[in-house]
């Protein structure tokens, strides 16, 4: 699980492409008192062909970074681009149009239609927008994920993790220019979640995909090729080919070993005793992988 990322081959693409960008990005909900601030003044470059992982304690903001870059909630303060598209100031309409053709999400629910079977599943979406789907690389997908005998399946016929990773087909399907992950293995056992972490690797070495993945684990950490620090609405650190050692300690130092500090629990017991070993998935709400 805490593979380094220094033993991954590199992207496809490269390094000097971005895929998101902010500036100055500030997101505050409420007002007056009970304002909350977010996201502080936050810039940040997302660099096309990789794998990058953001992480924090509870509140830090995480997923508001991850939606305010994907243009599903709105800024109060910044400026975000999707390559050379500034989002911000664009109408609900073409951002809808935007992230339909130009993004893919995974989240922790995996979001599948029941009465659907997993082929379906993965090209709704296409099949909403009406777009045909790029059979050569729709082929790819499905084999480096393992799907080619699941495809006639229903997400009820499929284990956890084999329903994740018709998730990570559909967000892949379109061959988008950045894939956001949402704490994607947080519903999964280890060995699924491992599997899932494997695949998104692969996506970024094999099929020169983007992705951003938020997530507390510092072993899903390890996997991407940087990880993103955030503390109370700010990127306070980062660090490349982490290890999930490394990613610990720095999350060590974050909290101040203080109990009291959000999310200091959730890494605490994953990593001292009363958890998994270090790298593990969070074992909580488990889905049985019946693969
Ligand atoms: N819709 C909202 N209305 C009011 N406050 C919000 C809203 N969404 C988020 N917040 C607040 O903004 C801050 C950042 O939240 P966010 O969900 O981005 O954190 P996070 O790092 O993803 O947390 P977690 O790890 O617990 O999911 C928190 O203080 C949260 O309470």
């Amino acid at each position: 699980m805490s593979t380094p990322a220094a033993e991954h081959a590199p992207g496809h693409a490269s390094a000097d492409g971005i895929a998101a960008r902010a500036r100055g990005l500030t997101k505050a909900y409420g007002s007056g008192e009970t304002t909350v601030l977010a996201l502080d003044s936050v810039d940040v470059d997302i660099t096309r062909g990789r794998f990058t992982a953001v992480m924090g304690p509870s509140g830090s903001g995480k997923s508001t970074l991850m939606h305010c870059l994907a243009g599903l909630d709105n800024v109060s303060a910044g400026q975000v681009w999707l390559g050379d598209t500034e989002i911000t100031g664009l109408k609900e309409r073409e951002l809808t149009r935007l992230r339909r053709d130009r993004i893919g999400f995974m989240f922790q629910s995996f979001n599948l239609i029941p009465t659907l079977n997993a082929a379906e599943n993965i090209t709704l979406p296409m099949d909403i927008a009406g777009k045909k789907p790029d059979e050569k690389w729709l082929d790819q997908v499905i084999d480096t994920l393992g799907l080619r005998d699941r495809l006639k399946h229903r997400p009820a016929q499929l284990s956890g993790g084999q329903q994740q990773r018709v998730a990570c087909a559909r967000a892949l399907a379109s061959r988008p220019e950045l894939i956001f992950a949402d704490e994607p293995t947080g519903n999964l056992d280890s060995r699924a979640g491992l599997e899932v972490l494997s695949f998104l690797r692969n996506a970024v070495d094999d099929l020169g995909q983007t992705v951003v993945m938020v997530t507390h684990d510092p072993g899903a950490a390890a996997h991407s090729d940087l990880v993103l620090f955030l503390g109370d609405g700010r990127i306070v650190d980062e660090m490349e080919r982490p290890t999930a050692e490394a990613v610990l300690e720095r999350m060590r130092l974050f909290t101040g070993g203080n109990p009291q500090t959000p999310g200091f629990d959730v890494i605490r017991s994953q990593f001292e005793g009363d958890g998994p070993a270090p790298g593990a998935i969070p074992t909580a709400d488990v889905t049985r992988d019946k693969d």
